[in-house]
């Protein structure tokens, strides 16, 4: 992928621009369900005591997943495009590390829109863990910063971010249903600033601003 500093155009099809995308509503149910078992699997083998036995005839059949399931890669950077309800629509990467649906290690954080902001609710297990009970200061800041880069996105052109600013407020617990919530506050030829915040039981926990800078697109 390269950058250019022209002005941006608003995001047209990625595949015209060499991306492999795929439609969200195509995914397989069965690689949906898929990913949820990894997921359910990777949680488990953080928190098992089972025995030696158990343990070596786990890691061989993961072992043989691992090969049949590697043998035909997606390309980094697949892109998957998705239509909401209301018509609006969206590319995200597919494996992205916070919101990709094809991602086992995303919680997924799936963002909707919500009149002018985006806003999902999400559960983090022991996975996503720092402190004792409570969220890594880094999974906090990477939530903040899928909203807000989410939320730039309602721009229609696709932004990076350049500066992100996060404050933790009070520890943010593991297993507890969490709402994040970003908005757009301003704009400035490239630069998109917003806003977002994470709360549990209508609490702030931690709150962040960005600094996005929309680029031009193209696949090198
Ligand atoms: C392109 C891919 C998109 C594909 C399409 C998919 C759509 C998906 C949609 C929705 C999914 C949402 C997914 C969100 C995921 C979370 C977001 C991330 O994790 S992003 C990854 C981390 N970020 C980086 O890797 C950036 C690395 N940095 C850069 O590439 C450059 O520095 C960049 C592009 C940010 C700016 O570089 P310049 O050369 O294009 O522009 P200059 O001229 O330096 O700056 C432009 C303006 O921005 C200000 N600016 C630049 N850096 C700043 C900073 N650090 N703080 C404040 N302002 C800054 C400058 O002062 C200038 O402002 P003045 O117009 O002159 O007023």
């Amino acid at each position: 992928m390269t950058v250019d500093a022209q002005p941006i155009a608003k995001l047209s099809d990625l595949s015209d621009l060499g991306f492999a995308v795929v439609e969200h509503s195509e995914l397989p149910a069965e690689l949906l369900d898929l990913v949820d078992q990894v997921r359910g699997l990777v949680h488990a083998v953080a928190r098992t005591q089972a025995d030696t036995a158990v343990l070596a005839g786990a890691a061989r059949t993961v072992a043989a997943l691992t090969e049949q399931l590697g043998a035909d890669p997606r390309p980094l950077g697949t892109m998957v495009h998705r239509t909401w309800p209301d018509g609006h629509t969206e590319y995200g990467t597919l494996s992205n590390i916070v919101a990709g649906p094809a991602n086992p290690l995303a919680p997924p954080l799936e963002l909707v829109r919500d009149g002018e902001e985006v806003r999902a609710e999400v559960t983090l297990n022991g996975l996503y863990e720092g402190p004792p009970g409570l969220v890594h200061g880094g999974w906090v800041a990477a939530l903040l910063d899928q909203a807000l880069g989410s939320a730039s996105s309602m721009t229609g052109r696709p932004s990076l971010t350049a500066n992100l600013d996060v404050n933790y407020r009070k520890p943010t617990p593991i297993g507890a249903e969490l709402t994040v919530a970003a908005r757009i506050t301003g704009t400035e030829r490239r630069k998109v600033f917003v806003s977002a915040e994470i709360r549990h039981h209508g609490v702030v926990t931690a709150e962040g601003t960005a600094v996005m800078v929309q680029v031009a697109v193209s696949r090198s």
